[in-house]
């Protein structure tokens, strides 16, 4: 992802030129549109155009992509292909709209040679049709497209349509990122962000059970319906009519922020753990906490926790796994020093004592909307909570489901896709701590073994630049949804 402070100042800058307009819309696609970019105004600003030209071609360098020229898709990206081609002595192909009734006739001018791959850039996307379009026309010279850079993506399915055809499409700005920055910016009301998000996530245009338009089946689309079930992408399950309220806003902060990674922050003082939420917040769905290893709790610590929380939007998930008859869970939850339910989200539970554990906690939690995960399977060795218990955990869930919205699991253990699994030992390279913690990899937990979310502790705090190792495990965990969802 570009920096984070150059992107920030752009969409400022985009909507100070008016590129970003809000109001009725209506689209290429037909679609009516609460908010409109209309990129085509750079042209009039060279300054704003170069840094959105160089802005793209870091994104190229940082992705490794690998190329043998550029494409614009016409009209708008046009300029900034030139200009990327230009700068860095790139060899760029124009594909003409319409074929010349003179001459060569050709779509695409500029040296074509079969088998070479071409990079597409491209303004802004909805559907990613313009952007196929394209890819269409450089394939029938014998070109290849494996990936595409976009100023603006809507985040309206492009990414998903584009991916079932072989592209990869790599954004700048995203739609929510951008409502992000312009409501701290004071341009825009709460509520204005709040309508487009849920217009955007009301409108997506990616249909993978519609044939591909080639007549052939898109993969996801060969997919038998129940397995189609389990690949329901976390936007579609916040929209399921049984989920529980906090697991769908759990979901839709993991659609919109691209993001299944919880941090698991065991640090011992409220200092370090406020820089943490502060640095990590903008790269995590959930922030998961041992309030009692903190040396320093006070409850007015808690206040600034709940404000990054909101700041960022994450949720706080206080891993305290309570274990004990209800009457006294529902003191340790809302009660004592910590007054858990005050300011956790969510909080997790064993099995154990049996459902009095879950009735407890729910006395407490669910007039505050609340919600609990049960311990389903741990991720240290010889752990007991296996087989027949795991089954009997998935019981209890799904007796209580009114308060209980996922598991704490080392796989997917139930096929309803409104419960969210989560997994807890994950690092980049499978392994163990020498104390029995045992840990697998994004890949192997979110795309094989088809859990959520995955939890991770010291493959993030032990690293020199915390940030840059949250980002890894963010893009290692979203790329991995992707790949199960068969993009
Ligand atoms: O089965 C479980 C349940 C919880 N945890 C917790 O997750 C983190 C893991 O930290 P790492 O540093 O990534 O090992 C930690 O807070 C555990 O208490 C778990 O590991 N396994």
């Amino acid at each position: 992802m570009a920096e984070d402070a150059r992107v920030d100042a752009l969409v400022l800058k985009l909507h100070d030129v008016d590129a970003v307009k809000f109001g009725e819309y209506r689209l290429k696609s037909g679609m009516m549109t609460p908010i409109y970019i209309d990129l085509r105004v750079l042209v009039s600003h060279p300054a704003l155009m170069n840094q959105v030209s160089t802005l793209i071609y870091e994104r190229a360098q940082e992705e490794n992509l690998k190329f043998d020229s550029v494409c614009g898709v016409p009209y708008t990206a046009l300029p900034m292909a030139t200009i990327i081609c230009s700068r860095n002595e790139l060899p760029m192909l124009i594909r003409r709209k319409e074929a010349k009734d003179y001459g060569t006739k050709r779509m695409v001018e500029g040296i074509v040679r079969p088998g070479d791959v071409c990079l597409i850039i491209e303004d802004t996307v909805t559907t990613g049709t313009s952007i196929m379009e394209t890819a269409e026309v450089l394939y029938k010279e014998g070109l290849k497209v494996t990936d595409a850079i976009v100023l603006m993506d809507r985040e309206q399915g492009a990414v998903e349509m584009l991916a079932s055809k072989g592209i990869k499409l790599h954004s700048i700005i995203s739609m929510f990122k951008l409502l992000d920055v312009l409501q701290a910016g004071d341009r825009i009301s709460p509520q204005t962000t709040k309508s487009v998000r849920d217009f955007i996530l009301d409108n997506n245009t990616f249909r993978p059970e519609e044939e591909n338009g080639n007549g052939n089946l898109s993969p996801l689309a060969k997919k038998t319906c129940k397995e189609q079930e389990q690949v329901l992408s976390y936007g579609a399950r916040a929209k399921l009519s049984d989920i529980h309220p906090l697991g769908s806003a759990l979901l839709k902060i993991m659609e919109e922020k691209k993001s299944n990674l919880c941090v698991s922050a065991d640090v011992t003082s409220f200092s370090e753990l406020l820089e943490l939420a502060d640095t990590l917040g903008p790269k995590i769905c959930l922030l998961k906490t041992h309030v009692d290893i903190l040396q320093d709790f006070t409850p007015a610590y808690c206040n600034a926790l709940k404000d990054l929380a909101k700041k960022h939007n994450f949720l706080i998930f206080e891993d305290r796994k309570f274990a004990d008859i209800g009457n006294t869970v529902k003191h340790q939850y809302e009660g004592g020093v910590y007054q858990i339910s005050s300011w956790a989200h969510l909080v997790n539970a064993h099995a154990v004592p049996g459902p009095g554990v879950v009735q407890g906690l729910r006395s407490a939690g669910k007039p505050l909307g609340r919600a609990c995960l049960l311990i389903a399977q741990m991720s240290s060795q010889g752990s007991l909570a296996t087989g027949e218990y795991t089954q009997s955990v998935l019981k209890m869930a799904e007796e209580h489901s009114d308060f209980v919205l996922g598991f704490i699991c080392g796989s997917k253990i139930s096929k309803k896709p409104q419960f969210i699994h989560m997994t807890p030992g994950v690092q980049m390279q499978a392994g163990g701590d020498g104390l029995g913690q045992q840990y697998t990899t994004p890949e192997e937990v979110i795309a094989t073994k088809g859990s959520d979310v995955i939890i991770v502790g010291r493959g993030i705090l032990g690293a020199s630049d915390r940030a840059e190792a949250a980002e890894s495990y963010r893009k290692a965990g979203w790329d991995a949804y992707l790949k199960r969802l068969g993009h």
